[in-house]
């Protein structure tokens, strides 16, 4: 198991939030530094808790979120860990590392570096996907099927590509202000020749709208907010029109919400934190019933697969608590395959139900 050290602890909203260090096995085998938010546990009468994680942008640490959005108050109350990770490795000693805030430490864009030196230490995403995950999973009472992934600017990038390229680790993903097509913005353009190289080939397996484009899915909605006055967005280093362009054409369902007047700071974040962990808390957590619609078969055949999915898309939106998929006599066996099947989307399951629960 990891050795994970607690370095500093404060109570907060009846819960706590506490910040750790360990060696880093994805970063190099550097010293990694990872925030948490316990919330207070009798508040939430289950075993394993939830959890979110989220990514922060340019220049940040895992500290400016807990210290700038104010979401404990909601975490708190929704019994929801939030985890936020640092935004790089720090002190690889890396040429060109520290000579500006939107490249090396501080801004590892969440991407596996593969350039020489950076592919070394610079591996963000196999770290927040992996790495951090594993260590919540065997140092703490987390449920590994409960996870879903937020983020703000760079950060918003990462929890897009992370949540895309791995459709069935997290039950949602939402961002701020997301760098959502960094292939064709100067940040990203920088970010990515300076980390993977000259080959765009593998530009685009880190690029949202890419990812898209290319039939990288998730089930249910991802929701955006972007602020209209933010800098960033006018500069068109975000370009979330991009993103909703492609989501559109794939069939990806994505909320898009321009909040008038918001700039891209941490106050624009405070204002709208608890609608994205209320999105985030509603996906984790919902009843599943075996419907009647995969009729008498006893193999979860991909015809029925693909029926269950549609469900899940169009009922996860609403408010979460809408998709229901019931069983009666002898469904067992097919519940125990959409369990395997769709195993991040269960909260519930109900079995032998009447059999005139049929035209529901
Ligand atoms: N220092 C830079 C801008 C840095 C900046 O605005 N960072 C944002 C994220 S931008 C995209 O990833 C941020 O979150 N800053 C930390 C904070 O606490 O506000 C410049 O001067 O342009």
């Amino acid at each position: 198991m990891a050795q994970v050290e607690k370095i500093a602890s404060a109570k907060c909203f009846q819960g706590y939030v506490c910040r750790y260090s360990h060696v880093s096995s994805s970063l190099g085998n550097l010293e990694a530094k990872f925030s948490v938010y316990w919330p207070p546990t009798d508040k939430v009468p289950i075993e394993r808790q939830p959890v979110l994680y989220w990514l922060s942008g340019l220049t940040c640490t895992d500290e400016n979120m807990m210290m700038k959005a104010g979401a404990q108050r909601i975490c708190s109350q929704l019994g929801l860990i939030l985890v936020c990770p640092d935004t790089s490795p720090r002190g690889a000693g890396l040429p060109g590392e520290d000579d500006a805030y939107d490249f090396g430490t501080g801004a590892g864009f969440y991407v596996n570096a593969t350039t020489p030196g950076y592919s070394q230490y610079y591996r963000m995403f196999d770290y927040v996907t992996k790495e951090l995950p594993q260590i919540m999973q065997s140092n703490f009472k987390v449920d590994p099927s409960k996870k879903s992934i937020f983020g703000h600017s760079m950060g918003g990038h990462g929890a897009l590509i992370c949540a895309l390229k791995l459709p069935n680790e997290y039950c949602s993903v939402s961002a701020f202000a997301p760098i959502s097509n960094p292939m064709q913005c100067d940040w990203g353009k920088k970010a990515f020749h300076g980390y993977l190289g000259e080959d765009k080939e593998s530009w685009r397996q880190y690029d949202a709208t890419e990812l898209v484009q290319q039939g990288h899915k998730i089930a249910g909605k991802i929701l955006i907010d972007q602020g209209t006055e933010d800098n960033f967005y006018k500069q068109k280093q975000l370009l979330p029109e991009n993103f909703e362009k492609a989501c559109q054409s794939a069939g990806q369902q994505l909320e898009l919400r321009f909040q008038e007047g918001y700039d891209h700071s941490y106050y624009f974040i405070a204002t709208f934190i608890e609608d994205h962990i209320r999105f985030h808390a509603q996906r984790q957590v919902f009843v599943l019933w075996l419907q009647q619609l995969l009729g008498e078969e006893s193999v979860f055949s991909t015809t029925c697969r693909e029926q269950v999915r549609n469900i899940l898309e169009t009922n996860i939106d609403s408010d979460g608590w809408k998709v229901f998929v019931c069983g009666g006599d002898g469904t067992c066996n097919l519940v125990v395959q959409v369990l395997q099947y769709f195993p991040w989307k269960v909260g519930v399951v109900l079995v032998r139900v009447s059999r005139n629960l049929r035209g529901l």
